[in-house]
């Protein structure tokens, strides 16, 4: 696992969004091969999507052979409603980029049967070959997706009753009635997280450091179910220091060592690429 750690919420997004557009132009995706990309909601990923608009408007990315699948979805939120993350994702993303609408898939939580939608959306993913990167968030009990606390390592999408924590944090979005709240979501599991090739979680703000901590510097526990992303070959996680303020001055140190190692270790696989030589496997922690 890596950990990359800016001063705030804009950097981080500037950070994840040229960290994606590299991936997606380096596997140059075709209509036959499009690049699967699995994306988070919530306030956090919003600079990434800001800055992924930027570079799409800037004509430096395209998302026209991106598939991409959400997270998350509550059960019984109208679709249209405000809050919903299909209104969400538009609003904030995929309306001002040049992705084609079927490209899209959220799930259905006013699907009549949402255990066959659960199951249908697993499929989908397996049909597209897997999702290359998924993008995440997390909330302040660690959840990963509406992965909430006790939820299986070994989990597939599924119907979740959310938290009382993440009912109350989720609040704000509905004028901070509780009662507005859904009870219930859809969301991936932490399984299919892990199956992508690469996770990418995005994590700001004081409130989530102590979940941090809990993901990165103690065992694999379903309490926090970020702490999984540990089991995963791939992973990368991208802080602001707020979000670092839980974390021993020596897991940031070492993280921080890290980051220069493999800045030096990309730099010579691009000067070799550069002169023809193949790239040698790369190193990640
Ligand atoms: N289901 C979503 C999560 O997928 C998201 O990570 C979390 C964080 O939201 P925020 O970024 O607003 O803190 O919100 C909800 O709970």
């Amino acid at each position: 696992m890596r950990l990359i750690i800016r001063d705030d919420p804009a950097a981080v997004g500037e950070y994840i969004g040229n960290y994606i557009a590299k991936r997606i132009n380096a596997f140059n995706p075709t209509p036959e091969k499009p690049f699967v990309l699995g994306l988070p909601t919530g306030s956090s990923p919003i600079p990434t999507y800001k800055h992924l608009i930027g570079l799409v408007k800037a004509g430096k990315l395209s998302f026209k052979n991106v598939v991409t699948f959400n997270m998350d979805e509550y059960v019984g939120l109208p679709e249209d409603h405000p809050e919903s993350y299909h209104t969400f994702m538009f609003r904030e993303f995929f309306s001002h980029i040049d992705i084609p609408p079927s490209q899209v898939n959220i799930l259905n939580g006013n699907a009549k049967d949402l255990i066959k939608e659960c199951r249908e959306y697993e499929d989908k993913i397996k049909k597209h070959g897997g999702i290359e990167l998924f993008l995440g968030g997390i909330g302040e009990d660690g959840h990963i997706a509406f992965n909430e606390p006790g939820s299986s390592l070994a989990s597939r999408t599924r119907i979740k009753t959310l938290a009382y924590d993440t009912i109350l944090a989720n609040a704000r979005f509905f004028n901070n009635n509780v009662a507005a709240v859904p009870r219930m979501a859809l969301t991936v599991g932490v399984a299919t997280v892990l199956d992508s090739r690469e996770v990418v979680v995005v994590v700001t703000g004081q409130r989530k450091a102590l979940a941090l901590s809990k993901a990165i510097e103690e065992g694999v526990n379903h309490l926090w179910t970020l702490s999984a992303l540990q089991l995963h070959p791939w992973a990368l996680i991208v802080v602001d220091e707020d979000a670092t303020a839980e974390l021993h001055v020596k897991t940031v140190k070492y993280f921080k060592s890290i980051e220069r190692v493999q800045d030096e270790v990309e730099a010579t696989h691009a000067a070799l690429a550069k002169q023809g030589v193949d790239e040698p496997v790369g190193s990640m922690e």
